[in-house]
């Protein structure tokens, strides 16, 4: 399948962008609950001279999880290492990591659902009592020591904290949900950006490319990097309303942010499926996507949006998705409830 341009998860050209990427709490836009109860704890924890509790972030891709963890690194100014669930194979590699931590270090495990039981349990005391019990030697010599680790904060990153167990999350001081961003914050997200790499931007140019950024920072960014292209080849490189506006129509990217892929889930709920429930699996064959596909990246912001509701019989649309793809609301949706409530 080809790169979705709106797609949330990291790709390739995203790279280069590291260095839009903000380092200390100052510059990371939004999140204002999380950052200030963030910035608290890490200045209770430096005053008392120990390590930070341990934080678990949470959220869909390209809100900012990763940046977050290196601030709050940056902040207790202190060290971080970084790994994934998938990457920690065995016990032996949890603990060579872990020993080699300096005290108050961060440790930032993204993908941490995907860490397998038998980490996952090692993790449990040392995230509890700071120790690491290892077994030594095979068969019957073997025997377990405990080591005494020096005083770290675990930093977990998931889109899915529901695949998280619960011995796992209850051993996190600190659990924080990234949300959606806001489009005044987004545009502000642009507009920094817009300054890192030296581009002309205009204000409505920024809000509008903010506006059709799905609230994902890492989208916002990647669709200021395409508009740029063409305000130099259109214009005189000023990045104008006018111009994120033809350029992302071009790009198929619609007015409120979404794509084809968005468009044709919505309109298979409502041309094929009268409007819905239809079932997940249902709806991702009729399509041809995955319904992986569906349920992380497509529906999160559908869901957010206002456009899809998610009943216990199936995905539903709902009469603003009717309304923003054009077609006549029909009547049982409008009395029905299914029209969302503004400003929500
Ligand atoms: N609050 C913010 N302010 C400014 N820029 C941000 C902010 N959050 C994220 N970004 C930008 O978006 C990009 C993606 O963020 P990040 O890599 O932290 O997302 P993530 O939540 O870790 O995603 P994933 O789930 O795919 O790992 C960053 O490189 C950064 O440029
Ligand atoms: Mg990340």
């Amino acid at each position: 399948m080809e790169e979705r341009l709106v797609a949330p998860q990291e790709q390739l050209t995203d790279q280069e962008g590291e260095v839009l990427r903000p380092s200390r709490m100052g510059d990371y836009i939004g999140q204002t609950k999380i950052k200030e109860n963030l910035s608290i704890f890490i200045q209770a924890a430096s005053t008392r001279g120990e390590a930070l509790d341990h934080v678990l972030l949470y959220g869909p891709p390209g809100l900012g999880k990763t940046t977050l963890a290196n601030i709050i690194a940056a902040e207790m100014g202190v060290s971080i290492r970084t790994t994934s669930g998938p990457a920690i194979e065995r016990p032996g590699d949890l603990a060579a990591i872990l020993t080699a931590l300096e005290p108050r270090d961060v440790l930032f495990i993204d993908e941490i659902h995907r860490l397998n039981a038998t980490t996952e349990e090692i993790l449990y005391s040392a995230m509890e009592d700071g120790c690491l019990d290892i077994v030594i030697g095979k068969g019957p010599s073997a025997r377990s020591i405990r080591l005494s680790l020096p005083p770290f904060t675990l930093v977990g990153a998931t889109t899915r904290a529901g695949q998280l167990t619960s011995p796992l999350r209850d051993r996190f001081g600190v659990i924080s949900r990234l949300e959606f961003y806001e489009v005044e914050d987004l545009k502000d997200i642009v507009l920094r950006a817009a300054g890192i790499l030296r581009l002309d931007i205009t204000d409505d140019g920024a809000e509008e490319i903010a506006r059709r950024s799905r609230g994902t920072p890492r989208v916002g960014n990647r669709l200021l990097k395409r508009v740029r292209d063409f305000a130099l080849v259109w214009e005189d490189g000023v990045v104008t309303q006018t111009i994120a506006r033809e350029a992302l129509n071009r790009l198929e990217v619609d007015p409120v942010g979404l794509d084809q892929i968005d468009q044709k889930a919505l309109k298979t709920i409502i041309e094929v499926f009268a409007g819905g429930p239809v079932g997940l699996e249902t709806l991702a064959s009729t399509i041809g996507e995955e319904s992986v596909t569906i349920e992380d990246v497509v529906e999160p912001f559908l869901l957010q949006m206002g456009f899809l509701q998610r009943t216990p019989r199936g995905r539903v649309a709902t009469a603003r998705a009717y309304q923003h793809l054009g077609y006549p609301i029909p009547q049982n949706r409008a009395d029905s409830g299914l029209f969302p409530e503004e400003g929500k």
